[in-house]
């Protein structure tokens, strides 16, 4: 069992780093993000550090308002399907769980509880999936849709399409699949069970056609941040990713998190809280700032604005770099990165340069550049004020951040008790402490309809 005195790493994948300036910086070597190799190097950076998974992000298009320009050049441009790029790493690493980013905006649940069950089976139970509602029009026009789906409807489309999945995962009992030789019989179809689903927005017969996954259900993540947003997460997430600017936001909100899956009935414990944080190490407190700036000074101008018009979801490409934030019409986007960039606005009273050099830094979460003990110190003072369960690391550019965190902090965490030193299980779930879920065909009888093509 994990020690619940130590926090939980991960490192959050952006496809040439987290910072929009990082592909340029000197020091990090030109990365094809194309090339698995690349991927693999990080995968198994994270897992020699001994962190506790490797999360690949994803959207299904360009954003509507940033087009084919040099901001989505880097974010968007050129992005491997996630499960595919984590089916393949899970065969060249052991230990580090490995979550992917899917849609339940532009997929249909069979499809995605197949893809994810057999990325289970493959990494013999390390898989997660980080369960998005598609927030841009972008992804929209890629599915036959010219606007993206009402905000609360995708949400309520995702409540019914993560129950469809983890009850087609449960279709298959645990010891199904008898392979007996001498009875001629492969599986036992009294453990297969239909769902006969018909709700609202899907029809779904079953049972899925791979067993049950190793972890029973692979990890579930989410990011929202809304009402609705935190709802879902609340009732279906392992592992909550949020984006969260202070110490203070990210306790008020893990304060939230474990309220609202109480008022669900389950165990607060049994829903980890996860900040993405973007950290970065240098020798000396003079070096740490050298570099903030450096990599800020890559980014021009017009490229800062175009980043905060993608993270506001709002194109803000008339206004002067002097301007103040105007106030916002309601869009259909993500609404608490929204909200957290404008209050950062409003209560700094920043000029909308300013503003867009701070997104650019950190988008709406936490960034900092210290050295590796004062950096340590963020983690361990975050984690002791139950602010976060553990934190989701972005490089700012790859590999070299990634590995500066491994072999510089990583191990200060580790001297002081905070990370373990060895992974305890042989899964995601074991590794996060996380129990394996009841089957919910076993657990209610009564659940899915009459087999038919089993009688
Ligand atoms: C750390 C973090 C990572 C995220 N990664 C993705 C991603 O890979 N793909 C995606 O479509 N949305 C991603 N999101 C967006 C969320 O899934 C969600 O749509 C967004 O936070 C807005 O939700 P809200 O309207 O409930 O606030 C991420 C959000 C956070 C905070």
């Amino acid at each position: 069992m994990p020690d619940p005195n130590q926090m939980i790493l991960a490192t959050f994948i952006h496809n040439s780093g987290a910072h929009p300036g990082g592909w340029r910086w000197p020091g990090a070597p030109a990365v094809d993000q194309h090339d698995f190799a690349h991927f693999a190097h990080l995968a198994q950076t994270a897992e020699r550090g001994k962190m506790h998974c490797y999360f690949s992000g994803d959207s299904q298009g360009f954003p509507s308002i940033s087009g084919k320009d040099a901001f989505a050049a880097t974010d968007y441009a050129g992005k491997l399907e996630p499960t595919t790029l984590l089916a393949a790493l899970a065969v060249v690493t052991k230990h580090i769980g490995l979550i992917a980013t899917a849609s339940t905006t532009y997929n249909e649940p069979y499809a995605i509880a197949r893809r994810f069950a057999s990325l289970d089976h493959i990494s013999k139970g390390r898989a997660g999936w980080n369960v998005v509602t598609s927030a841009s029009d972008g992804e929209a026009r890629n599915f036959g849709r010219d606007l993206n789906m009402d905000h609360d409807a995708r949400y309520a489309r995702a409540e019914e399409f993560v129950d469809v999945a983890k009850n087609l995962w449960d279709s298959w009992e645990d010891g199904a699949i008898l392979r007996d030789r001498d009875a001629a019989r492969y599986f036992d179809p009294a453990k297969v069970h239909e769902l006969g689903h018909k709700g609202e927005h899907f029809s779904v017969a079953g049972p899925l056609n791979v067993a049950r996954p190793p972890q029973g259900h692979p990890i579930i993540v989410q990011a929202g941040g809304s009402g609705p947003g935190r709802a879902l997460a609340a009732r279906t997430a392992d592992m909550i990713f949020t984006a969260a600017s202070s110490v203070e936001v990210a306790k008020e909100f893990r304060d939230d998190m474990r309220a609202r899956a109480a008022a669900f009935g389950r165990n607060p414990d049994h829903v980890k809280i996860i900040p993405s944080v973007q950290l970065m190490v240098r020798a000396s407190e003079a070096e740490a700032r050298r570099a903030d700036e450096e990599l800020l000074d890559l980014v021009p101008e017009a490229l800062a604005l175009r980043t905060l018009s993608l993270q506001l979801g709002v194109d803000l490409s008339h206004l002067s770099v002097n301007d103040r934030l105007p106030d916002l019409p309601e869009t259909n986007g993500g609404k608490w990165v929204q909200q957290s960039i404008i209050r950062m606005a409003r209560e700094e009273d920043l000029p909308i340069g300013l503003l867009a050099r701070r997104v650019v830094v950190s988008r709406a979460s936490f960034s900092y550049t210290g050295t590796p003990e004062q950096v340590a110190d963020l983690c361990e003072n975050w984690f002791r004020a139950g602010a976060a369960d553990g934190f989701s690391l972005s490089p700012n550019y790859q590999p070299g951040v990634l590995e500066d965190f491994v072999d510089q902090v990583i191990p200060i965490l580790q001297k002081r008790g905070l990370f373990r030193a060895e992974y305890e299980g042989d899964t995601l779930r074991e590794n996060l402490g996380l129990p394996r879920p009841e089957n919910a065909f076993v657990a209610n009888p009564a659940l899915g309809c009459e087999p038919r093509m089993w009688a």
